[in-house]
């Protein structure tokens, strides 16, 4: 399975990939090192991407998709033609739907990433939840009280893959 993990921008991405990953054994790609410096720089400034900024981006995370046939990836996926770019075999997502208040304080309270807090009404702007059509999306509804383990354990039992590795 190549297990994409979408949502915007502080919506716990690269937390449970990281801990989804240690239970599986699985690799797991962050789709944050895939950027052009240019883009990067776009985001610390707090500018959204644009379409074209993002599609280099999105063509060389579906080359590793491709690459590797089990692995976890961290991408926001926000449109849905971004995540018609990454549909290969195999390929299920789990959106992570995150309320915008709580988004708002974890990425006040996170400290060394380039991506801040003012970046995050773009990213909910440009963000297209799951159609109905889109059968290989998973969303996960994440409250304040949803740990870390707790999602990860969500995540496993919806994938129908073991607790432990
Ligand atoms: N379930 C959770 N409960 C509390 N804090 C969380 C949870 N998941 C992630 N965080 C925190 O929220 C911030 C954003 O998470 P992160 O995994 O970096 O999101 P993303 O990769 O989607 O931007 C981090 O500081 C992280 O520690
Ligand atoms: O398409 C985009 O606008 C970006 O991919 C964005 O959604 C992504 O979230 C950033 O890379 C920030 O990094 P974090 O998601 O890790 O905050």
């Amino acid at each position: 399975m190549r297990l994409i993990l979408m949502g915007v921008s502080g919506s716990g991405k690269t937390t449970l990939g990281e801990d989804l990953a240690a239970k599986t054994g699985w690799p797991f790609l962050d789709g944050d090192d895939f950027h052009t410096p240019e883009a990067r720089a776009k985001m610390a400034a707090g500018l959204g991407l644009s379409d074209g900024d993002r599609q280099p981006w999105l063509l060389r995370l579906r080359a590793e998709l491709l690459a590797h046939p089990q692995v976890i990836l961290a991408c926001s996926s926000l449109r849905r033609s971004y995540r018609d770019v990454l549909r290969v075999l195999d390929t299920r997502f789990i959106f992570l739907d995150v309320p915008p208040r709580l988004l708002l304080a974890r990425l006040q309270e996170r400290g060394d990433h380039y991506a801040h807090a003012d970046l995050l009404p773009s990213q909910l702007d440009t963000l297209e939840p799951p159609d109905r059509d889109e059968a290989d999306v998973m969303t996960l509804h994440v409250t304040p009280q949803d740990s870390p383990a707790d999602l990860t354990r969500l995540a496993l039992a919806a994938l129908g893959l073991p607790h432990a590795r």
